[in-house]
């Protein structure tokens, strides 16, 4: 299932490029159906317009790409755990290095994200035609984080090879140039760049995630696809638990065996290990005041 608009999912058949508009038959109960799900279809799956067949059946997901949408942290609702992406194998981090600035404590986040799904994270640097990218990428030298640069004239070669085969989700803040990205890896996605006013958005454009096939590359290597998501600004962390977010912080975990049973890791643990660590040089201070900023976060704090 590659997009869903009014309780209508488009799919794509295996095989052939057919794609057919289904509704969820009524056997697949309260389960929902995720871009990136494969699905079993019935019904009229000729793709011939107004076809319409049905979903009866999920496949039992590989990756499974959560947050937790905090948009509204005031009511149950606003804190549901939502699934973002089914299958994905990558995540592809969007930060610009300049204009806006890079926002570590969001690629932080998504770090988390990508370590809970358990897809592999992949650090895409656009507007590199602005600034050098050396100040974020020593604060992720203790990661094995690999990154791609992007500038307007730089050829998307390397970057291709890197969604070649595998199905990558995109996300980033706004004004980054995710979309400018998006139309250069898919020309006919044709996304809308930079028009999308404060007020617009949420309410009139959509915000549920598209699954774009990348165009046919030389040989018969799978291109693979991408899946843009235009409505996550944010992932909200509260389902992942305090030992899981400290995946997202490898550079941390070895501070931890020195740790008191049952440590928090938090700022108000006296006797944590972490302090110690860091002040002895082995990990970068700011990554351990990231980290804390997000237990903090997700015990309902304000950041
Ligand atoms: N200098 C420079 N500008 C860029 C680059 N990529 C995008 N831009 C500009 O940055 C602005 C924002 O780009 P968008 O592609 O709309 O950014 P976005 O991340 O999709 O943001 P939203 O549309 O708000 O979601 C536009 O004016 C682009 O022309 C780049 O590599 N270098
Ligand atoms: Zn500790």
């Amino acid at each position: 299932m590659i997009a869903v608009d009014r309780g209508r999912y488009t799919c794509v058949l295996d095989g052939p490029d057919t794609r057919v508009t289904a509704m969820r038959a009524r056997e697949l109960g309260r389960k929902s159906v995720v871009v990136g799900d494969r699905v079993s279809l019935v019904g009229d799956t000729s793709g011939a317009p107004g076809a319409l067949a049905r979903i009866v059946r999920i496949a039992e997901r590989r990756s499974v790409l959560r947050r937790t949408a905090d948009d509204d942290e005031t009511t149950a609702e606003g804190r549901l755990e939502r699934v973002v992406v089914a299958n994905a194998d990558q995540l592809v981090i969007v930060t610009a290095l300049a204009d806006p600035p890079p926002r570590t404590g969001f690629v932080d986040r998504c770090l988390v994200a990508a370590y809970d799904a358990d897809i592999e994270p992949l650090l895409c640097l656009t507007k590199a035609d602005l600034a050098e990218p050396a100040a974020i990428l020593d604060y992720y030298a203790e990661l094995d984080l690999p990154y791609v640069l992007v500038r307007p004239d730089s050829d998307l070669g390397e970057l291709r090879e890197r969604l070649a085969g595998r199905v990558s989700v995109l996300v980033g803040h706004s004004g980054v140039g995710k979309s400018t990205l998006v139309n250069r890896l898919v020309p006919e996605a044709d996304r809308a760049v930079g028009t999308v006013s404060a007020i617009g958005r949420g309410r009139h454009t959509s915000t549920s995630a598209v699954a774009l096939p990348l165009p046919p590359a030389s040989g018969d290597t799978d291109p693979g696809w991408i899946v843009d998501t235009p409505g996550v600004r944010s992932f909200g962390l509260a389902h992942v638990s305090a030992e899981s977010l400290l995946h997202g912080f490898p550079d941390l975990v070895e501070g931890t065996v020195d740790c008191p049973p049952n440590c928090e890791h938090t700022a108000g643990e006296a006797e944590c290990a972490l302090d110690a660590w860091v002040a002895a040089g082995n990990a970068d201070p700011r990554r351990l005041q990231s980290y804390r900023r997000l237990l903090a976060s997700r015990a309902g704090e304000t950041e």
